[in-house]
């Protein structure tokens, strides 16, 4: 782009942001789904069954440790709470500012666009309903410095919500690690060396039934830590069919990416899940990703492999993976096949 065209022609591109041209036209055709792909029916039932875990229970025996551990469950609360900066950047800050955020290269670290992540909006079958904002948020030392400028409280908002998202995905992964019998300590450096947010920002839609916020899709990475704000939106697949996620106040959704599946070498499973739309209010969640470096070799691990137990996966480099997930968008069945080992086992 030339220098004097900007911000003319970022602000012209900008248009394709759905939240700022949902209000003022028919219900685009480029946003509608194939049939058998579209959420349909729009109430489907509410997940009770949901693991949740209580990190501030046994109160009764808590020790300094735990202090510890509900200082950052307190700081995590707050987090997941204060959504108004979310909000501040989507529904109040100026065009112009975010203009200079628009971008449609999917290498730019920080950027703000709409529909999916690929950088190939004209060249998509269906456009899906939202926007969004991302930016890597770990080491924060290392990348905050591309983060947007404004709001001004977004950079120290965010980067204690991020600190404290960092310090829950660890102990988490530990537990993790412990639970699955390869060390607390396994998923510490190269394999949990990103992080990186993902903000969505889902305006009302005048035909929730017919287009989709978010494709359906198990996350790429390790473990995705969700905050999901109060406003329903998020399903996940099980047993054959579409259940709502309900957002539960005070909680966060931890997702099981695909690495977690490979290198557990099947014994945990990444769901699928996706995010429908509503007519009446907005919606917004934020994603923290957690993920290996890009050479990071991804293989499962030596310690769960044996007869009874054979390798479903071949080992490979973390970018290779992310390459291949890119191009099999909504296609969840085709994601695994190039790293499977016996395709008969591995699901
Ligand atoms: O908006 C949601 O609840 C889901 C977001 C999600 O699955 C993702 O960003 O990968
Ligand atoms: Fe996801």
């Amino acid at each position: 782009m030339q220098r004097d065209d900007f911000p003319c022609t970022c602000l012209k591109t900008m248009e394709k942001l759905i939240s700022s041209s949902y209000k003022e036209r028919p219900f685009p055709e480029t946003y509608i789904f194939p049939p058998d792909a579209r959420p349909g029916k729009l109430a489907v039932p509410l997940c009770n069954n949901i693991p949740v875990i209580d990190l501030g229970g046994g109160a009764e025996e808590a020790s300094e440790s735990d202090d510890r551990r509900t200082y950052i469950l307190e700081q995590i609360l707050k987090a997941s709470q204060e959504f108004g900066f979310f909000q501040e950047f989507f529904e109040e800050l100026p065009a112009e500012d975010k203009a200079s955020l628009y971008s449609e290269d999917p290498n730019k670290s920080c950027r703000l666009f709409t529909s999916s992540s690929t950088g190939n909006y004209d060249g998509e079958d269906v456009h899906i309903w939202r926007d969004c904002l991302k930016h890597p948020c770990h080491p924060l030392e290392e990348c905050k410095h591309v983060w947007p400028q404004k709001p001004i409280r977004y950079g120290e908002l965010v980067g204690a919500c991020s600190t404290q998202v960092r310090e829950l995905a660890s102990n988490i992964l530990e537990l993790i690690g412990e639970g699955l019998g390869v060390g607390a300590g396994y998923f510490r450096d190269e394999l949990s060396q990103q992080m990186l947010l993902s903000v969505n920002y889902y305006p009302p839609c005048p035909e929730p039934s017919l287009t989709l916020g978010l494709p359906k899709h198990c996350d790429p990475n390790l473990i995705t830590i969700l905050l999901q704000g109060d406003v329903n939106g998020l399903q996940v697949f099980k047993d054959g069919e579409w259940i709502g996620v309900e957002p539960l106040p005070h909680a966060l959704v931890v997702n099981v990416g695909y690495q977690l599946q490979i290198i557990s070498n099947g014994k945990l499973k990444s769901a699928e899940h996706r995010a429908v739309t509503n007519s009446s209010e907005a919606r917004i969640s934020a994603g923290f990703f957690v993920m290996p470096s890009n050479d990071c070799l991804i293989e499962p691990a030596a310690a769960l492999i044996n007869a009874s137990n054979p390798q479903l996966y071949k080992g490979f480099q973390y970018k290779d993976f992310f390459l291949n997930f890119g191009t099999k968008l909504g296609k969840t069945e085709q994601v695994l096949d190039r790293f499977k080992l016996q395709a008969r086992l591995a699901s």
